[in-house]
């Protein structure tokens, strides 16, 4: 016989509340690592911006060494054209990127504004390039060449000195940020491992008590309010289904004389020993209790009244032949049984447990180790 129990609500919701506690963990976990690695990763890419065109500051000095020799030659005229065309580009990517990752304006003004006013110069620097091109001498051109050089070269290492300064501060900020994020996994998961271990614990102290609410303690069986609980539950089903519901009420024959002859422990030997014969006799399906006392029944669900007597008569008959050694007290043991199955006219289980409490009390007038049938 199985007992079962609802999980309480309290279960229920505190299993939800665990559940949702690390998942919450975890997203924030993943939120946060990836607010690291994109923090890295935009750090990178502009320490990349700043580094690159670093490479015009040393372009622009050879280009000029180069016009001083040959001022004319068309191809170096296209290849300075291009650089310069290429310097207000990078210029506007270093603002952007700086904007972007949120960098304090007051310490990179100075530098942005040098490159600004690079940017501005840049189309005079273009316009004499073109008069070159036209057969002026390059003296202008170098001059104004050699300042933008020192305006970039003082611009880009003052940035690239800020950048490295900002990147070492970062990684103390992102190495914090991890161990951050661990420790904040490690204590919601410990909560959380906290928390469900202390609802096992609640939850295994309730079905304990319900448990001893409804078991007796001597057989192990359910008690009266427990196979209450099952056959109103059956009843119902049974007037849903139609199918047949049958039950036994079994009272064992003179047991005062075992308790008076051989003592009360020998007498609850022998209830003990009755309920295991009980247990051994009924299906999965039914339902065995002790209702108080020496009196006990069996609620057989799907089973009509032939099946239920062939039940009980095999019951009554291994009861009758229980060996002195078995039962633990040299007496014949027998009980008496009332069976009744459900039809349509009886309207509560009350009525049916009524009719086969009347059989047994029938089955105990009549002589005893009986079965009478309702
Ligand atoms: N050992 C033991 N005895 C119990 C327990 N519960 C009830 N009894 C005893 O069971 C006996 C029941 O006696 P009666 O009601 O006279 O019934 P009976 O002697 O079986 O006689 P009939 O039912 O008429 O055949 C009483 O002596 C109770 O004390 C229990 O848990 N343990």
């Amino acid at each position: 016989m199985n007992l079962r129990f609802n999980r309480p609500l309290g279960w229920q919701l505190g299993l939800g509340f665990t559940l949702l506690a690390g998942i919450c963990a975890i997203a924030a976990g993943i939120y946060l690592y990836q607010v690291r690695q994109q923090l890295g990763s935009n750090y990178t890419a502009l320490v990349a911006d700043v580094i690159r065109p670093q490479l015009h500051t040393a372009l622009l000095r050879s280009t000029l060494n180069e016009f001083r020799e040959d001022p004319q030659d068309s191809e170096l005229i296209e290849r300075f054209d291009n650089l310069l065309w290429r310097i207000p580009q990078h210029i506007e990517g270093i603002s952007f990127g700086l904007s972007k990752n949120r960098f304090a304006p007051a310490e990179y003004r100075s530098s942005l504004n040098r490159l600004r006013r690079v940017e501005e110069k840049i189309p005079h620097l273009r316009q004499t390039l073109g008069e070159i091109a036209a057969g002026a001498p390059p003296d202008d051109l170098i001059q104004q060449g050699i300042a933008i050089e020192n305006d970039l070269a003082q611009a880009y290492s003052r940035l690239s000195h800020l950048l490295h300064s900002e990147a070492a501060k970062q990684r103390i900020v992102m190495d914090r940020l991890a161990i951050g994020i661990a420790v904040l996994i490690l204590v919601i998961l410990l909560l959380v491992g906290g928390l469900m271990l202390l609802l096992m614990r609640l939850h295994h102290q309730h079905k304990k008590v319900l448990q001893l609410s409804l078991m007796d303690e001597l057989t192990g069986l359910g008690n009266r309010r427990y196979v209450l609980n099952f056959a109103e539950r059956l009843f119902e089903q049974r007037q849903r289904s139609g199918l047949p519901l049958s039950i036994a009420v079994l009272d064992l024959d003179h047991f005062k004389r075992v308790n008076d002859d051989f003592g009360h422990p020998a007498g609850d030997q022998v209830l003990k020993v009755f309920a295991d014969s009980l247990l051994d006799e009924v299906r999965k399906a039914d339902v065995v209790a002790r209702l108080g006392g020496e009196e006990f029944c069996v609620l057989m669900p799907e089973t009509d009244a032939e099946g239920a007597l062939e039940v009980v008569e095999r019951i009554r008959h291994r009861v009758a032949t229980l060996s002195h050694q078995e039962l633990g007290v040299p007496v014949g043991l027998t009980v008496s049984l009332g069976l009744a199955t459900a039809v349509n006219h009886d309207a509560s289980f009350d009525q049916l447990y009524s009719r086969a409490d009347r059989a047994l009390y029938q089955a105990k007038t009549q002589g005893r180790n009986r079965v009478v049938v309702d």
